[in-house]
């Protein structure tokens, strides 16, 4: 499943230097990085829409968007999949509430 986000990370990468008339990735980074952001946000409240209504379906198709969403505003700051995984696999096996003892500011 990992695979299938590593190549769409890979296809994003490559729509940073396409023509923003020929793909909508394109055309969302050029952009810029706060409409990258500003698109997420819209992504994830409707998601949450679809999680409070309880209908799996839409929720599933939501969900989607808000990964690829989040994917295209990575890329936009530069931040790739590894940074994030690496960030996951620290805290893999760790409680959350210790994890969140440990964060600064917590
Ligand atoms: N996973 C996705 C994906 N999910 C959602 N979307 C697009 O995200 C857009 C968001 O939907 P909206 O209804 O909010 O869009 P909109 O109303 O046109 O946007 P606004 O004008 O309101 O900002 C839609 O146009 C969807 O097609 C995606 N577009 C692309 N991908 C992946 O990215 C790859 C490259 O796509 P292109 O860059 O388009 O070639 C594709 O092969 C897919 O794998």
């Amino acid at each position: 499943m990992s695979d299938l986000l590593a190549r769409l990370e890979a296809t994003i990468q490559a729509r940073k230097t396409a023509d923003p008339e020929s793909s909508w990735t394109a055309k969302l980074l050029a952009k810029g990085p706060e409409k990258c952001a500003e698109k997420f946000g819209e992504e994830a409240v409707e998601a949450i829409i679809e999680a409070v209504k309880n209908d799996r379906a839409k929720l599933a198709s939501e969900a989607a968007d808000v990964l690829y969403h989040l994917m295209v505003m990575l890329a936009a700051r530069d931040v790739t999949l590894a940074e994030v995984y690496a960030v996951l696999e620290q805290r893999e096996g760790t409680s959350g509430i210790a994890e969140k003892a440990a964060r600064p500011g917590a």
